[in-house]
């Protein structure tokens, strides 16, 4: 890349991806320092002959509520198996994000995501709290994408819209179900303390998100970084990666452990307000995505939030004289909010 390319890169201060097309070598703006970056992964599904990793649970199974427990607390995190989504949607899905990203840059930029926005096409959002470029661009979109799609693809949006549609309800069951298991799990239903999980008039209230995730092929995939650390800011997400090895979970006393991909699963991860709502029984899993230089890697992952109004705080059952709450109340917009002030800190600014 010249060097004029270059500054106009910064310049963009952290807002767009690069044109990773036109790239042969990794721009110093994208190179992290070594020590950050344990990255020999090779790029699809390898066996695994790690003495720790993730657990794949069979949800179908009768001892899933207590593997599901058990994941929550030690790390966090978990593979879904046997969930009933069709494998011809994964493939869909997969397919579609990869057309978007395949797109040409000045056709992706004309839906440019708002600095603080979630919709649209952008780099990441936590991009502003690290010093380095990340090697990957994104696409949210909340509901029907049709407005923006409309505009990738004026003739020929549709199926995409049908796709992504169709995901994002299979998503939003898949998480109603799987957050019933984990408070199940403790001993809980949604009636007990989480009234706002529940329809009002017919009408879903929870605030969801899916982000299309795209992990170029890097030139130089041991000094780049495609997602930083960071948890998830909801209450669980659903990560779909597409097959290709990248993400990893961090535990401690393991380190960064790489998340083998299990095709036809989804990876679960217990977001901040999870944390929150069962008073840090469950904890929200540090995770980051790794880059490769041979494929082209692209992920899907869907939030689940609370009503953006609705307060959130430890489930009341969870707490007693022996068990004080451990977090402030706060709104799921509020808590948004202070996660884009204070990023990694915010569990502890409203810790009790
Ligand atoms: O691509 C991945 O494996 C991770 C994506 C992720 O963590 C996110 O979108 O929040
Ligand atoms: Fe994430």
């Amino acid at each position: 890349m010249n060097p004029t390319m270059e500054s106009q890169t910064q310049a963009f201060n952290h807002l767009l991806p690069l044109d990773f097309d036109n790239v042969s070598t990794l721009p110093d703006s994208y190179a992290w320092s070594t020590t950050t970056l344990p990255s020999d992964d090779p790029c699809h599904c390898t066996i695994n002959d790690r003495k720790t990793s993730l657990p794949v649970i069979d949800i179908g199974e009768p001892g899933a509520y207590d593997l599901v427990r058990h994941a929550c607390e030690k790390w966090g995190a978990f593979q879904v198996i046997n969930h009933g989504v069709p494998l011809s949607l994964f493939r869909e899905t997969e397919f579609q994000t990869r057309r978007l990203f395949s797109l040409p840059t000045e056709r992706k930029l004309l839906v440019a995501r708002p600095p603080s926005g979630f919709i649209g096409y952008g780099s990441a959002r936590i991009s502003p709290f690290y010093p380095k470029l990340m090697w990957s661009e994104g696409f949210g979109m909340k509901g029907s994408p049709v407005e923006l799609a409309r505009k990738l693809w004026p003739q020929d949006h549709a199926k995409f819209c049908e796709v992504m549609e169709r995901w994002q309800a299979e998503m939003k069951t898949m998480c109603d179900k799987i957050v019933g298991i984990m408070l199940g799990s403790l001993g809980l239903t949604h009636e007990d303390d989480m009234k706002w999980f529940e329809p009002k008039n017919g009408c879903d209230q929870t605030q969801c998100v899916l982000q299309l995730n795209s992990y170029p092929v890097c030139p130089d995939p041991n000094r780049a970084m495609g997602l930083a650390p960071h948890t998830d800011t909801s209450l669980i997400t659903l990560l779909n990666q597409c097959n290709i090895n990248g993400l990893q979970v961090y535990q401690d006393g393991a380190g960064w452990v790489p998340v083998e991909p299990v095709e036809g699963a989804l990876v679960v991860n217990v977001g901040d307000l999870m944390q929150i709502v069962s008073n840090g029984k469950f904890k929200s899993v540090l995770h980051r995505a790794v880059v490769n230089n041979t494929c082209h890697r692209v992920s899907t992952a869907f939030f689940l939030g609370p009503p953006s109004d609705a307060e959130v705080s430890p489930l009341r059952k969870l707490v007693d004289s022996t068990h004080p709450p451990l977090y402030q109340p706060v709104t799921g917009n509020e808590y948004v909010q202070l996660k884009y002030k204070v990023f990694n800190k915010v569990l502890e600014s409203i810790r009790l």
